[in-house]
């Protein structure tokens, strides 16, 4: 195993109307390669920000982050960005979503059949073929949040970064795409960063939890290691005791040690 991504003394300062915002502060992370990394922590502590500096979106104010050995400070297409709403373009069908982040990463050195290869393969990937000829709106959220995965994957992108790409959707479609995700990750070996809220997501998907602690200057506040064996099963896993500890680490870290007071009216 080798680092893949370095976080090092990476600080987040905003600039506001109000003036000059701290949101994170001292982040230091090295993740290594084929790792499932998650981020929990309250609302608004910086996970998205954390993960938009990884992303290349946002830089940092101080400190650096390195993906492969090289300084990050653009988006690139060995970084691909899942987010929570799809973000598909409507008047394409799920077949040329897919098609023009291929283009767009392998257009100079590949011809048309084997781009289309790559948007097939893909589709496939996540159990979506059937609807490559349709529109977003024609298909449901949680098949449209399966098309932006498959858009993120045929890229072949080293990290696959998701900001909470599954909120959105129902108790069952979430599952069912957790347990996807699971099984597109052994087999493409991605290397993966997922922003969520939700603690059960974090511990069945995950290598490592990032907790983190409440702003401003939120910083890391303790990383879980998940030591649990893969192929996982949700349903076993609820009597497992390993599972079951992670779970109430988690827990305890948001809501005794982070516990936050509701915010004022
Ligand atoms: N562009 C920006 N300008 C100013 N402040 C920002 C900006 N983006 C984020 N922030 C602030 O930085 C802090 C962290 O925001 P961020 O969205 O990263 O939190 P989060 O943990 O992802 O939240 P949530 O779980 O609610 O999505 C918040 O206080 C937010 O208001």
């Amino acid at each position: 195993m080798t680092a893949f991504i370095e976080v090092q003394s990476a600080d987040m300062v905003f600039n506001t109307q109000k003036g000059r915002f701290h949101a994170l502060q001292n982040i230091n992370l090295t993740i290594e390669q084929g790792e499932f990394i998650t981020l929990i922590g309250h609302s608004g502590c910086g996970k998205s920000t954390l993960l938009n500096l990884i992303a290349g979106l946002l830089p940092t104010t101080t400190g650096v982050v390195l993906c492969d050995g090289r300084e990050v400070n653009a988006p690139g297409p060995e970084r691909a960005v899942v987010f929570q709403n799809h973000s598909l373009l409507p008047w394409l069908s799920c077949f040329d979503n897919v098609y023009l982040g291929v283009e767009s990463v392998f257009g100079s050195r590949e011809k048309k059949p084997q781009l289309a290869a790559r948007a097939h393969a893909a589709l496939d990937l996540v159990g979506m073929s059937h609807a490559s000829a349709k529109r977003p709106h024609e298909i449901s959220g949680g098949m449209k949040q399966r098309i932006g995965i498959a858009r993120a994957l045929a890229m072949e992108p080293k990290v696959l970064l998701m900001d909470e790409p599954f909120g959105a959707l129902d108790a069952l479609t979430r599952a069912h795409l957790q347990d996807e995700l699971l099984k597109i990750v052994a087999r493409t070996k991605s290397t993966v960063v997922m922003v969520t809220h939700d603690v059960d997501e974090a511990v069945l998907l995950s290598n490592r939890i990032v907790m983190m602690s409440n702003g401003p200057a939120a910083t890391i506040g303790e990383i879980l290691s998940v030591d649990l064996p893969h192929p996982r099963n949700r349903v076993e896993l609820a009597e497992n005791p390993r599972y079951v500890s992670c779970r109430k680490a988690v827990l305890d870290f948001l809501y005794t040690r982070q516990a936050r007071l509701p915010e004022a009216a």
